[in-house]
């Protein structure tokens, strides 16, 4: 394995910054005469706290934090007390929300909030509600359908363009791709240099997120994310009138006539602000979903063959109903959104004082779910960090050991809108490459974990690429 350099930078630095001497201590203590329990944990580094450790290394960070301090438990990050939430039960309890303690507006809102202001993931209760309702118009099936009718040629053409051979940076290609679809079937634009030109408006606008300097910095990526939140706000508005009176087909078409059985219907600065969130939810999760399922794919080749297989029998397919009798591939995307969850982390902060689980956390704290280490524990996963698509097989269902087990999508009602847009996306470009191309990485060869949203690969996966 070859981890490129930044992240060794960050892995010595989190190394040295994990031996600094850390006082344990309680978070807060709970409210004279509760039950209740003070969350336990530890400061770690000054200003830094512990989120050094976290980036550069998620999976080993939560594991430790879980067997020292168990389900909930708090570190110093970003210069304030984050408390980290973990396994079904505790992750559980939050998702659904019953008592309504948790809110989303100022849990995400701290990290992309300048960059995603008012996306439908970072409004709260009513308003999320309402504005979800209206979304949801296009995303019934009939609307995906058409989706996949644009999507599917993109595919192919895309694919047909993609030269062979040892080292391909198939990370980079497959976000490329993810792109350009986002363009045609979300936008309904054209490719071209003012595509190119948003598009890396939008990519700035997604890395600014995870900006380890968090202030508008000349040259700094939460400048340069800034200035791209400018670029994509000018591009939808300037659009608006046309697609309000048009009849498109595209996602942004859809939105802007979009009306709930209630009548409820976006504003202008509405419509903007979901069309660049959508963009971002969309565009990474499936990204990372079909850059760790080839990587998955490479490192265990009797799956590729598997999938081939019946990818072939199957043969060139355009419709959702297709894609969803691919029962391998699907047994295959499931493992690797629960090995690698596009959204590794989730964010919320407390709207009032909580009882979570029996531990005490006042008004106001930042809190994170961590989805990609739970997918790895036992006991709700049998040998967790092994590649076995077949434990999602109905006759050992180890998805069904906790209604929280598997959550790669989330849960409660912010569950992910995109679900099925994105496993059709995911379905619909794997079979297309598994007929097009074999690829496989060296035996030695162990990927690199960096993090967007989630774990990536820190190294955007070199392999070696043949065509059929
Ligand atoms: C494999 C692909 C995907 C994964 C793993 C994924 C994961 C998630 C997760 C975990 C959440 C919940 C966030 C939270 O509770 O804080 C979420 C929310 C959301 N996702 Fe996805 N997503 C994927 C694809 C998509 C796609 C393709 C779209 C759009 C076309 C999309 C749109 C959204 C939206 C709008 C929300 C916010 C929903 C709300 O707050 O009501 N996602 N996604």
């Amino acid at each position: 394995m070859t981890t490129p350099l930044p992240l060794r930078v960050q892995q010595t630095v989190a190394s040295v910054l994990g031996r600094v001497p850390s006082t344990p201590g309680p978070l807060a203590p709970p409210p004279p005469g509760s039950d209740l329990r003070a969350v336990p944990g530890d400061p770690g580094a000054p200003f830094v706290g512990r989120s050094l450790e976290f980036a550069s290394d998620m999976l080993g960070f939560a594991r430790q934090r879980y067997e020292q301090y168990g389900p909930v438990s708090w570190s110093g990050a970003f210069g304030r007390r984050m408390v980290a939430v973990l396994g079904p039960d505790a992750i559980g309890q939050v998702l659904v929300n019953k008592d309504k303690y948790f809110g989303n507006a100022d849990g995400w809102g701290f990290f992309i909030g300048p960059f995603f202001r008012r996306g439908v993931m970072l409004l709260d209760f009513e308003e999320h509600r309402t504005h979800r309702r209206i979304l949801q118009e296009a995303f019934t099936k009939a609307r995906l359908g058409e989706y996949l009718d644009v999507m599917t040629p993109r595919i192919s053409r895309s694919l047909d363009d993609w030269t062979t051979g040892d080292g391909v940076r198939i990370y980079e290609r497959i976000k490329q791709m993810t792109l350009d679809i986002g363009t045609e079937v979300f936008v309904g634009d054209e490719l071209g240099p003012r595509a190119d030109r948003v598009n890396r408006a939008f990519v700035d606008t997604v890395h600014a997120g995870v900006a380890v300097v968090r202030a508008p910095v000349p040259g700094g990526s939460w400048k340069r994310g800034l200035d791209g939140r400018t670029v994509l706000e000018d591009y939808f508005t300037a659009q608006i009138p046309a697609k309000r009176a048009g009849e498109g087909r595209d996602m942004f078409s859809v939105l802007c006539r979009a009306r709930s059985d209630e009548g409820e219907t976006f504003s202008d600065d509405d419509v903007v602000n979901h069309m660049i969130f959508l963009l971002m939810a969309a565009h990474d999760t499936s990204t990372i979903t079909l850059s760790m399922m080839s990587y998955l794919l490479a490192k265990n080749p009797e799956w590729q063959e598997k999938l081939r297989e019946e990818s072939f029998a199957l043969g060139e397919t355009g419709s959702m109903a297709d894609l969803d009798s691919l029962v391998s591939l699907d047994l295959a995307m499931r493992e690797t959104l629960r090995m690698y969850a596009p959204v590794g982390q989730l964010a919320r902060i407390t709207v009032r004082d909580a009882d979570l689980q029996g531990f005490h956390i006042p008004a106001g704290t930042l809190m994170s779910l961590g989805i990609h280490a739970s997918q790895r524990m036992e006991p709700w996963w049998d040998r967790p960090d092994e590649f076995d698509p077949d434990r999602f097989a109905p006759e050992r269902a180890e998805d069904k050991s906790h209604r929280f087990a598997w959550m790669p999508f989330g849960g409660g009602v912010h569950k992910c809108i995109g679900l099925h847009f994105g496993g059709m996306e995911v379905k619909a470009i794997m079979h297309a490459m598994l007929r097009r191309f074999r690829w496989s990485v060296p035996d030695d060869y162990v990927m690199p974990i960096g993090l967007t949203t989630g774990p990536t690969p820190a190294d955007h996966l070199p392999l070696r690429l043949e065509r059929l």
